[in-house]
């Protein structure tokens, strides 16, 4: 079984504006409400690949009830801990360029996160593959991730990150399956400025060295890397218009966990994440199976 883990769900609240007028009334051109955060986008693409998972982490208030709902009218499992304070709304203004406002996210009580851990230690099982994936709400403390990283060890299960800064390199030594930094993540990630494709291979592979079993640094419109062992592969994305980049890098990871969940293959894996990555840029909302189709078979791949 696949597990997400969302500590800190949203509902983004996507609102497009012809322009926009800063101190000035702006009249919405439309506006839509999705359930996000970055492991529900992940879930919300396993789905999608028809691969088993079950979407865990906080939510609270009316907001909380909106994600949950939505997730049950896309037939999904879900098993949240329920707080006692509203889950965030997170706000992606269009104008032209697309400009995100994120919520730091609700007070998460003691008792509360406590419950988390206790159920996915219930859950886990040998060969699971655990997602954790995106902010960590200022009350439960920076170590959070590394508690649930310890109880996926104690279980047997794989896990995946999707962070930055110091709380991915801490992370490393624990044998992630896979983690997915951006190019520019990477260069922050070594303070560092990295201006070829070379040098990006070459930071690429000391994350490898730091322990990582597989990397991928996804690049947005130029496609991605997948670097393993001694391997390096690069994908190409088909051509199509961007709508939407909000959950790009989330479908990637789904689509690689999801496929490398049922195949074993880290290559196919990269091949449909990149196509989940760029279905989800080309549509309003995350992709669907038929675009993710569409565009895999147009992904290609380069031994570099
Ligand atoms: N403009 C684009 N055109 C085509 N494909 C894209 C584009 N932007 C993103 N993608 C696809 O999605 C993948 C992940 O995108 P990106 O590198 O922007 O990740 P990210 O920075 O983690 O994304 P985000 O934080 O916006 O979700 C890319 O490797 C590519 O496959
Ligand atoms: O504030 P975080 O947790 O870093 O990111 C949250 C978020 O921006 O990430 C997703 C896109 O990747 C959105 O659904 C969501 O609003």
């Amino acid at each position: 079984m696949i597990y997400t883990i969302t500590l800190n769900p949203s509902i983004d609240y996507v609102v497009e504006l012809e322009e926009l007028a800063l101190g000035g009334l702006n009249r919405m051109k439309r506006d839509m409400k999705y359930p996000g955060g970055k492991g529900i986008n992940v879930s919300r693409i396993l789905n999608e690949l028809e691969a088993d998972n079950v979407a865990m982490g906080f939510v609270g208030g009316f907001t909380g009830q909106f994600i949950e709902e939505r997730l049950k009218e896309h037939r999904m499992e879900s098993n949240f801990i329920h707080i006692r304070k509203d889950t965030r709304i997170n706000i992606k203004l269009k104008h032209g360029a697309e400009t995100e406002i994120n919520s730091q996210g609700p007070v998460i009580e003691p008792a509360e996160a406590e419950e988390l851990l206790t159920r996915l230690a219930a859950s886990l099982r040998q060969g699971d593959i655990v997602v954790l994936s995106g902010s960590v709400p200022p009350s439960l403390g920076e170590g959070y991730y590394n508690r649930c990283i310890q109880i996926c060890k104690e279980q047997g299960a794989e896990f995946v990150i999707d962070t930055t800064g110091a709380a991915l390199l801490e992370a490393l030594p624990s044998r992630p399956l896979v983690i997915k930094p951006n190019h520019h993540e990477l260069a922050e990630l070594f303070q560092t400025e990295i201006r070829t494709r070379d040098e990006l291979i070459s930071y690429g592979r000391r994350l490898l060295g730091l322990g990582a079993q597989h990397v991928l640094i996804s690049m947005a419109g130029e496609g991605a890397l997948l670097l393993r062992e001694e391997q390096v592969y690069h994908a190409s994305v088909p051509p199509g218009q961007v709508k939407n980049s909000v959950g790009a890098g989330d479908s990637m990871i789904g689509g690689f966990v999801g496929t490398y969940a049922r195949t074993g293959n880290a290559v196919e894996a990269f091949k449909m994440g990149t196509a989940c990555g760029s279905a989800t840029a080309f549509a309003d909302d995350l992709a669907d199976q038929e675009h993710i189709q569409q565009l895999y078979a147009k992904v290609q791949l380069q031994e570099l």
